[in-house]
């Protein structure tokens, strides 16, 4: 039976899910020293915000098929490293957009009427009504930063309470800001036009300190800022300084660049700022939402299918992946004759989708006939995950060429590869029962199924070279169980592809090739 490591908290009904198909362990907060002592028991692992998945974690992860993260960021998830492994990680995109683009609302309202200090005050025995005069937030102006799905929830919301929203996002069209009735905006009119700024983006290289000594220094005397994406967005030194100065009035922070959050100022200043503890996704609703959308992913791999929300191979959905699964063998067996007919050192492969395959959503047969080409090189090693990357790093250039028109087939895939044996092509189809037939070699019309072992010739055709080809197989006790000739005109050069039943012994290949006749000949294992 499969195994589940849990390291951190995760609702019971994702649990639940996982028993169905794993023994599933919980072991919350782990060191990734101690992870990566124990990960190679393991098939997947599930975590949230608290596990670190380090590269030695996964140096470590032997048997780890799947890392399923119950929130959005990954970035606690080493995922090039995971990636190169063959390891799919998935999120819950959608499961605590809610709960995230409330807990942002309510940090804004609670640092315009000081919520946090007022109740602390009033339960420490004082009754002070004047010194928590708040401020309203209608009419005034909101920069949201990223209007992505929380983002855009927070504008919505805003909106209805009477705000005015400017939004900053390079990734988000006027037409999807026009219907969220926000203005979008540079970077800088975000800085000094805003009363409240809130950030809604990942942690990336161009997010890292996006909120700055010279970008505070933009910002209004009575603007707050309110960060509930992620730690490291806001230079908390800096951010520092401009609060403790009053340059300006106020900052919410519910994520750091540390976490848990030890020593820091910040925790010295007063009622201008309010610390949470990474609580934006902790609603019992976003927890639950979460643990069963992973659940069911980690479970759906450890059965063999598709994840629906991977970040590390494309996602598709079951219907359309259900249609291109038979397409996948036929683009995976395809690639691995082709490889084996270009030899060492491929240099470049070009991927042909045609008919209906040729439409956006096929890239995975692209990956699958990747994978193909490297399954000799690498068997095993080489998944639907890392197969792109472990082609990109032996140099391979890859190229994919969509054409709509059917040929013969209605959907058909032409591969082409150059290696060390030249340059070499193979086109297939499936038949209706979903049979593979590979319907054109080198450029040769031929109709064979593919085989565990094969044996192509290159030669001229003449009278009597297949019967010569026929006999030596046979004197060296080779059963043949197909044969097929492609031509393109009568008495020229042909290809001739044989289906035998044994590998092809040594030394046999020498013989063929000292046929009057063939130019060339190679075996082929599938
Ligand atoms: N505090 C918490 O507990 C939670 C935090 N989060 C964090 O919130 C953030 C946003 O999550 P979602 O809205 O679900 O993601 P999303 O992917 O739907 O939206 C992110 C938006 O940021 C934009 N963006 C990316 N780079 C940008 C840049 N350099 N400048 C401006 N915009 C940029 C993207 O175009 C996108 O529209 C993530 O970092 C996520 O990890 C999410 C859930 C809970
Ligand atoms: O797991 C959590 O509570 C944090 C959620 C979060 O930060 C995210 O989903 O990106």
């Amino acid at each position: 039976m499969a195994k589940v490591l849990v390291s951190d908290p995760i609702d019971e009904a994702g649990i639940k899910i996982l028993s169905q198909v794993a023994q599933v362990d919980v072991k919350t907060g782990l060191s990734p020293s101690e992870l990566a002592g124990i990960i190679s028991d393991y098939d997947a692992l599930m975590i949230r915000s608290g596990t670190q998945v380090t590269e030695e974690v996964i140096e470590a992860a032997t048997h780890l098929k799947i890392i399923g993260r119950a929130g959005v960021g990954v970035d606690n998830v080493n995922v090039p490293a995971a990636t190169r492994k063959g390891i799919v990680v998935v999120n819950s995109p959608e499961g605590n957009t809610i709960a995230a683009a409330e807990h942002a609302l309510a940090m804004m309202l609670s640092l315009s009427r000081h919520i946090p200090d007022a109740n602390q005050s009033l339960k420490e025995g004082r009754w002070d009504r004047k010194k928590f005069m708040g401020s309203e937030v209608y009419k005034k102006t909101l920069g949201v930063v990223g209007l992505g799905k929380i983002g855009s929830h927070v504008a919505t919301v805003a909106k209805a309470m009477g705000m005015k929203i400017l939004a900053y996002d390079p990734f988000i069209s006027q037409e999807r800001a026009n219907q969220l009735g926000c203005t979008l905006v540079d970077l800088d009119l975000i800085f000094t036009e805003s009363d409240y700024i809130t950030l809604h983006v990942p942690k990336t290289k161009e997010t890292a300190n996006l909120i700055n000594a010279e970008s505070l220094a933009k910002m209004k005397p009575t603007a707050r800022i309110i960060n509930c994406s992620r730690g490291g967005i806001i230079d908390e030194d800096a951010l520092y300084e401009a609060l403790a100065n009053e340059k300006i009035a106020g900052a919410a922070l519910d994520v750091f660049a540390t976490e848990p959050l030890g020593e820091s100022s910040l925790k010295s200043l007063g009622s201008n700022v309010i610390l949470t503890p990474h609580l934006g996704a902790s609603t019992a609703e976003a927890q639950v939402n979460v643990a069963i959308d992973v659940a069911e992913q980690i479970r759906d791999v450890l059965l063999g299918l598709p994840a629906r929300s991977a970040v590390n191979i494309p996602g598709l959905s079951p219907d359309v992946m259900e249609k291109l699964r038979p397409y996948m063998r036929l683009a995976e067996t395809l690639g691995n004759l082709v490889g084996q007919l270009a030899g060492d050192r491929v240099e470049s492969f070009n991927v042909t989708l045609q008919g209906d395959l040729a439409d956006n959503n096929s890239q995975p047969l692209v990956v699958a006939a990747i994978k193909g080409l490297l399954s000799k090189a690498l068997r095993e090693r080489v998944n639907y995950v890392n197969a792109a990357i472990e082609a990109k790093e032996r140099g391979i250039h890859i190229t994919e060429t969509r054409d709509t028109t059917a040929k013969d087939y209605s959907n058909s895939i032409y591969l082409e590869a150059t290696g060390t044996k030249g340059t070499h092509s193979v086109t297939g189809a499936l038949l209706n029962d979903g049979e593979i037939r590979i319907i054109n070699l080198d450029n040769y019309p031929v109709n064979v199924p593919p085989n565990n072992y094969m044996l192509f010739t290159l030669h001229r055709d003449m009278p009597g070279i297949i019967g010569k080809i026929g006999s030596l197989l046979g004197n060296f006790n080779v059963n043949i169980a197909s044969m097929q000739v492609g031509r393109k005109i009568v008495r020229g050069d042909a290809v001739m592809v044989l289906t035998i039943d044994d590998p092809l012994p040594e030394g046999i290949l020498g013989e063929i090739l000292k046929v009057p006749g063939v130019t060339d000949a190679y075996t082929v294992t599938l």
